[in-house]
């Protein structure tokens, strides 16, 4: 049987995930899989996220090699891809979420509340700097770039207090030892899909057919699905991308579906935000539409493409708590907070 070629950007957390996501693949599936290294236009840019613009900068490249028949398979990072589906591919899998908190990595062990006034802050993101003005307009913040090492380095090497990191990344490295401190969901929503993976294939490969086991449903998990749909659907709602001051998290959480995210204003009081939940059990044709999506070939817009026969309501619950979402968050202005 042919070897299965994973793609997988050239940095170290995106070659430690691929690596671990396909060690349980191939143990699930009895497959063979080799990863092929691709530069993206973001690992060469060393410009801030802010004025990259964010949109597809890491996943432009991988998503030429899987069109080119390069790569079978490739792993992105959840919330570095955009929103907009990407013709002729889908996403076939999202393996289950790791931690989707953001963490602070602070020197001599110190936790947020800890962190002396006018403490340097390291951070690029505009929803993290978002973040951090609301509760600590003293911290001076400092725009940084570059992979986990470097940003941990800032630390190590006493140029900055502490540095804004996803938990979820740092564990993926075996770096949990520098997290000092994380950062409640609730008040610091962070950026769609944090923590998960997504899996994209060509449409219409499947590699069911080829090692007669359930193979990618294997490492697809539902309830990550369901979440990270809704958030990527409040954040597509908004006409908004990974770089702009959005914060939404979505959990599945005994079978209710819950959302809530926080559109930052430019000025530290300015604000929209709003929650939204769904018993997925009282809408259970929709959550047949979600079974339904679980294998191999759903496209990466909101409704499951094939086996329409499955969806009987003809809604898919994620997509639609987002757009309610999205109405309350626009009706609450923050249609002014997304300028990109
Ligand atoms: N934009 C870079 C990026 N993309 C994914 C992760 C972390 C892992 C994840 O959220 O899946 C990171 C680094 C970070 O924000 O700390």
């Amino acid at each position: 049987m042919p070897i299965v070629r994973v793609g997988t950007r050239g940095s170290k957390l995106a070659v430690a995930q691929t690596r671990q996501f396909v060690e349980r693949l191939a143990a699930a599936s009895g497959r063979q899989f080799e990863l092929v290294r691709v530069t993206t236009h973001g690992d060469v840019n060393r410009a801030s996220l802010s004025t990259l613009g964010g949109q597809g900068v890491f996943a432009t490249e991988l998503r030429e090699a899987l069109r080119a028949g390069e790569v079978d398979l490739a792993v992105h990072s959840l919330k570095d891809l955009p929103t907009a589906p990407a013709p002729g591919l889908s996403l076939v899998a999202h393996p289950a979420r790791e931690d989707a908190r953001d963490a602070l990595c602070a020197r001599d062990g110190l936790t947020f509340a800890e962190l002396p006034e006018g403490a340097l802050v390291g951070t690029g993101s505009p929803r993290r700097i978002a973040q951090l003005r609301r509760v600590r307009p003293d911290l001076e913040l400092r725009d940084i770039r570059g992979n986990i090492d470097t940003r941990l380095g800032f630390v190590e090497h006493g140029e900055l207090d502490a540095v804004l990191l996803a938990c979820a990344g740092l564990a993926r490295l075996g770096r949990e030892e520098s997290v000092t401190d994380r950062f409640g969901l609730d008040e610091f929503p962070t950026a769609p899909g944090q923590g998960s993976l997504a899996i994209e294939a060509r449409e219409g490969w499947v590699l069911e057919t080829v090692t007669g086991g359930d193979g990618l449903a294997l490492v697809d998990d539902a309830a990550t699905r369901a979440a990270v749909d809704a958030e990527r659907g409040v954040l597509n709602g908004l006409d908004a991308g990974c770089s702009a001051p959005v914060g939404v998290h979505a959990v599945v959480d005994g079978g209710v579906l819950r959302v809530h995210a926080r559109v930052y204003g430019p000025d530290r009081f300015a604000e929209a935000h709003g929650e939204i939940e769904i018993d997925l059990g009282t809408v259970r044709d929709a959550s047949v539409a979600i079974a339904g999506g679980m294998r191999g070939t759903r496209a990466t817009g909101p409704m499951p493409d094939h086996e329409p026969d499955a969806v009987v309501v003809g809604a898919y619950a994620p997509a639609v708590l987002a757009a309610q979402l999205v109405s309350e968050l626009f009706a609450q202005g923050a249609g002014e907070f997304i300028v990109e």
